[in-house]
């Protein structure tokens, strides 16, 4: 992975991790309109390919997301790497990754050479708060993974291995802590000092 003072001709990208409804989507909104950056959902991409009609992987990533499981990294590194070449912007907010270990030796493989990683936006939240955040989304949302069945799984493979890998960032001081259990408006305020940091 290239540092942060590598190259300035590089995308520059800030990963965006936390539990599953620590409101890491919510915050990225907010985000693009008043900092520019470019938001990429890892789980938004892999539900657009999982519907795009065609798609060889649709149902490997339909069984991934119902078992709260992670895609393989080669499918989820292609999604985004074509994201940004067709947004033709380079500043990027990559949010639901790396999720695990395979992802993030798959970003370094593919495009470690490509991107400059400037540092990590830290969702923190209790899992009650993130259940119940998912619940609630899930009475509106139709996603197959907001119900408490999937939820175990996807708080598991959060602990399991996301975690390990916020570790990682954090012992090489990448990682910017945001109190996600707050308030929207509090958490933004959070994030706002936290890019200021970070640029
Ligand atoms: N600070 C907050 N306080 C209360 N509710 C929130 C807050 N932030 C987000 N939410 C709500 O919680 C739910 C989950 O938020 P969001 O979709 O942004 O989470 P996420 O981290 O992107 O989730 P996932 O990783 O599962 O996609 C949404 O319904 C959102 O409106
Ligand atoms: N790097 C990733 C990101 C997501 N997934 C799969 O999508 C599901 C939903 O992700 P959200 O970020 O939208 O919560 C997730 O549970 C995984 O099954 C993935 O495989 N790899």
């Amino acid at each position: 992975m290239s540092s942060s003072s590598s190259s300035a001709k590089l995308p520059n990208v800030i990963f965006v991790l936390g539990g599953p409804g620590a409101g890491k989507g919510t915050q990225c909104l907010k985000i693009v309109q008043n900092f520019g950056y470019v938001h990429l959902s890892a789980g938004d991409l892999l539900r657009a390919e999982r519907q795009r009609p065609g798609s060889k992987v649709g149902e490997q990533i339909e069984d991934h997301i119902r078992k709260g499981t992670i895609v393989p990294v080669e499918i989820t590194c292609s999604l985004l790497e074509n994201a940004m070449i067709e947004s033709g912007k380079e500043t990027f907010l990559i949010d639901g990754f790396p999720r695990n270990k395979d992802n993030l030796d798959g970003w370094n493989r593919q495009m470690g050479d490509k991107t400059i990683v400037k540092g990590v936006l830290f969702f923190e939240c209790s899992e009650e708060i993130c259940v119940n955040r998912c619940l609630e989304r899930g009475k509106q949302s139709g996603r197959s993974d907001d119900n408490e069945e999937t939820l175990k799984k996807r708080i598991n493979t959060y602990n399991e291995s996301t975690l390990p890998i916020i570790q990682y960032f954090d012992k090489i001081n990448m990682v910017k802590r945001i109190d996600a259990s707050k308030s929207e408006e509090q958490v933004y305020d959070e994030v706002q000092s936290a890019l200021n940091e970070i640029k």
